[in-house]
C-alpha cells in the first residue's frame, strides 16, 4: 500500500497547477505581504526606544521623531496590507473560477455509463459547495497561511538579531505546534468529509423533490418528503456541530501550547533582568508584544490547517470527477457526405456487466433507408439507438457507418451526422428559438420557421404572445407532451442530419397531426437514413424493414407484408393493436 497523503500535501499537489498561471499576481502579493510584516515588526520596535531612550532618559525631541517614524511606518503597513488582500482575492477568484470551469466542462464529456450512476444533486454540490470551500481556502486562508509564515519567520529572525537568548525560549513552540496539528488533523478532516456528503445529500434530495414536485403532489406523498428533509436537515446540523466541535478542539489545543510560553518568557527574562540587568525593559516590553504577535499567527496556522481538513475533502470530491476519464474520443472523421450505410456486429451491451440487455445483434441499416425497432418494452429497443450516438460503448461487436467503426470515430464527427428525437423530450428553459438553435446555431429565421412548419408545430408558436420568443420553462414544463415532441422533431430537422435517429418520436399526438408529421419527415428525410424506435405500428408500415426484437435480441426483420405473412412476433403485436384501435374507434 503506498503512503497516505496528508490533507496539505493533497491539496497543495492539486491546486499548485492551478495556481501556476497566476504566478506574477502571486509575486506581487508575497512582495506586499512582506512590506506589511517588515511594517509590522518595525512597528513594534519603536515601543523599545519609547520606554528606554524616550520615557525613561524623558527625550521629548526623539518623541517627535518617534511617533513621525510610527506613522510613516503604519501608513505603508496598512497600504501595503490593502493591496496584499487585493492581489490575493484576485489569484483566489481566478483560480476558483478556473477550477469551476475545469469541473463543469469535464462532468459534460463523462461516460454515461458514470453519469448514470451518480445523482445529479452530488454534481451540482460538488460543483457548487465543493468549489465554494475551496474558494474560502485559496481566497481567505492562502492570505493568512502567507501572512502568518512571513510574520512568524520575520518575527523569530528579528528575536534573534536583536537577543538570541530571549529567541531561544520561543523556539521550541514550533515542534509542539506540528504535534498538536498531526494528532489532531486527521480526525477534523474525517468529519468534513462526512459534513460535505451529508452536504450533497440534501441537494441531492432537494433536487428531486423539485423535479419531481407535480408527482409529489399527486401522491399525496409530500409529508415523506418533508420527513425526509427533516431527517436530512437534522443529519446535517449533527454533523456539523461535530466539526465546529472538532475544529474548535484543535484551535484550543493550539492555544494550550502557546499560553505557558507568555509565563515562561517573563519568568526568564524578569529573572535575567533582575539579576543581570539585561534585556533592557523596552526590549522585555517589545519581546511581550512579538510573543503576541508571534501568538497570533500560530492560532490562525491552526485554524487555517483545521480548514484545510475540510478544504481536502472538497478537494477529493471535486478531483474525483476531474480524475475520472471523460468518454474516449477517436481519431477518424465521419465525412459530411457520409452515406449512412449502418451496420451492427455481433454486438454485446450490458449495463451494469452482468445482464446482457443486448444479445449478439447482426444488423444491416441500408443507406437512405428507414429502419423501424418495434418489440415489447424493455427488449433493448432504445439501447440500440443509445449505442449508435456512442452515448455507450457495446462490451463486444462492433459498429460501424460506412465501413468505418464507429469507435474509431471523433465524437464530434459522429455526432455531428446523427439527429436524436429522444424517447423524453429534453428542453431548456429557454425561449423556443434558442431550443431550436442549440440544433444549428447559425440557422436563419427562415430555417427555423420552415423546420417548425414541417413538425407541425409553427401555427402553434405563432399562436402564443411571444411566438418564438416565448419562454418554455424547465424541460419545457409550460408545453403540452405533443408540442414538447414536435419540437423536438423540428430540432431534428433543422439539424439535418444524415443519419436520423428517432425513439417513439410521435406518441403524444393524435392520430391527424401523428399523419402529417409522418408525412412532412418521410418527405424531408427521404434518401437518409432513419432509425425509428415505434410502439405504434401503424406509423412505421411503410418502412424499408422492420426489426423486432425480444430479451435483447432480434427474433425477426423484414417489410410490414412479410412479417405479417410469417406470423410470428410482429404479426402478433400488429393484430394485438389493431384490435385495439378498432376497439377504440367504435367506442
Ligand atoms: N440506464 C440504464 N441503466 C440500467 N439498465 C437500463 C438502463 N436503461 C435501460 N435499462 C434496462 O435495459 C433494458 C432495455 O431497455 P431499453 O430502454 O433499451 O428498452 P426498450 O425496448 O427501448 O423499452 P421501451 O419500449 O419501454 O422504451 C431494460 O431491461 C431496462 O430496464
Amino acid at each position: 500500500m503506498g503512503k497516505k497523503k496528508g490533507n496539505s500535501e493533497i491539496i497543495w499537489n492539486r491546486i499548485i497547477p492551478f495556481l501556476k498561471p497566476y504566478w506574477h499576481l502571486e509575486l506581487f502579493a508575497f512582495i506586499f505581504t512582506v512590506i506589511s510584516t517588515i511594517a509590522t515588526v518595525l512597528s513594534m520596535w519603536l515601543i523599545k526606544y519609547l520606554m528606554d531612550d524616550v520615557l525613561i532618559a524623558k527625550n521629548v525631541k526623539l518623541l517627535f521623531s518617534l511617533c513621525l517614524s510610527f506613522a510613516a511606518i503604519s501608513i505603508t503597513g496598512t497600504v501595503a496590507g490593502f493591496a496584499r488582500q487585493y492581489f490575493f482575492s484576485k489569484v483566489g477568484q481566478n483560480v476558483v473560477a478556473d477550477i469551476r470551469f475545469k469541473l463543469i466542462n469535464h462532468v459534460v464529456k463523462l461516460p454515461q455509463s458514470f453519469l448514470i450512476n451518480v445523482k445529479t444533486g452530488d454534481i451540482i454540490s460538488r460543483c457548487m459547495n465543493d468549489v465554494a470551500n475551496l474558494q474560502n481556502i485559496i481566497s481567505s486562508s492562502l492570505i493568512d497561511l502567507i501572512t502568518s509564515v512571513v510574520t512568524i519567520v520575520g518575527v523569530v529572525a528579528w528575536l534573534f538579531i536583536v537577543d538570541w537568548r530571549l529567541a531561544c525560549i520561543l523556539l521550541p513552540v514550533v515542534p509542539l505546534f506540528l504535534i498538536v496539528l498531526k494528532a489532531l488533523g486527521p480526525k477534523v478532516g474525517n468529519v468534513s468529509v462526512k459534513t460535505q456528503q451529508k452536504m450533497s445529500e440534501t441537494t441531492s434530495l432537494l433536487q428531486q423533490a423539485v423535479s419531481g414536485i407535480e408527482i409529489i403532489k399527486n401522491f399525496l406523498v409530500e409529508h415523506i418528503f418533508s420527513r425526509k428533509f427533516h431527517n436530512k436537515a437534522r443529519e446535517l446540523a449533527d454533523i456539523s456541530v461535530k466539526q465546529s466541535i472538532a475544529m474548535n478542539a484543535m484551535n484550543m489545543m493550539g492555544w494550550f501550547v502557546i499560553y505557558p510560553y507568555e509565563i515562561v518568557f517573563f519568568v526568564i527574562s524578569g529573572y535575567w533582568y533582575i539579576t543581570q540587568g539585561k534585556p533592557t525593559i523596552g526590549t522585555m516590553f517589545a519581546f511581550s508584544n512579538y510573543l503576541s504577535l508571534l501568538l497570533n499567527p500560530a492560532a490562525t496556522l491552526m485554524g487555517i490547517f483545521s480548514q484545510f481538513s475540510q478544504a481536502s475533502a472538497s478537494i477529493k470530491r471535486i478531483f474525483e470527477y476531474l480524475d475520472h476519464e471523460p468518454e474516449r474520443d477517436g481519431q477518424r472523421e465521419l465525412p459530411d457526405s457520409v452515406q449512412g450505410y449502418v451496420r451492427y456486429e455481433g454486438v454485446y451491451f450490458s449495463y451494469d456487466g452482468q445482464k446482457d440487455v443486448l444479445k449478439d445483434i447482426n444488423l444491416v441499416v441500408e443507406a437512405g433507408h428507414m429502419v423501424a425497432l418495434v418489440g415489447p418494452t424493455g427488449s433493448g429497443k432504445t439501447t440500440l439507438t443509445r449505442l449508435l450516438m456512442r452515448l455507450y460503448a457495446p462490451d463486444r461487436g462492433r459498429i460501424t457507418i460506412d465501413g468505418i467503426d464507429i469507435a474509431e470515430l471523433t465524437l464530434k464527427s459522429l455526432r455531428k451526422s446523427i439527429g436524436w428525437v429522444p424517447q423524453e423530450t429534453y428542453l431548456f428553459d429557454a425561449s423556443i428559438r434558442e431550443n431550436l438553435l442549440y440544433a444549428r446555431p447559425d440557422a436563419t429565421e427562415q430555417e427555423i420557421e420552415e423546420a417548425c412548419k414541417k413538425a407541425q408545430i409553427h401555427n402553434f408558436i405563432m399562436s402564443l404572445p411571444d411566438g418564438y420568443d416565448t419562454v418554455i420553462g424547465e424541460r419545457g414544463i409550460k408545453l403540452s407532451g405533443g408540442e414538447r415532441q414536435r419540437l423536438s422533431i423540428a430540432r431534428a430537422i433543422l439539424k439535418d442530419p444524415n443519419i436520423l435517429v428517432m425513439d417513439e418520436p410521435t406518441s403524444e399526438l393524435d392520430a391527424l397531426t401523428e399523419a402529417a408529421l409522418w408525412e412532412a419527415i418521410n418527405k424531408h428525410f427521404k434518401g437518409r437514413t432513419v432509425l425509428v424506435v415505434a410502439h405504434r405500428l401503424s406509423t412505421v408500415r411503410s418502412a424499408d424493414k422492420i426489426v423486432v426484437m425480444e430479451k435483447g435480441c432480434i427474433v425477426e426483420e423484414g417489410r410490414h407484408e412479410e412479417l405479417l405473412e410469417r406470423n410470428g412476433l410482429y404479426a402478433k403485436l400488429y393484430h394485438k393493436q389493431f384490435e385495439k384501435d378498432e376497439q377504440i374507434a367504435v367506442m
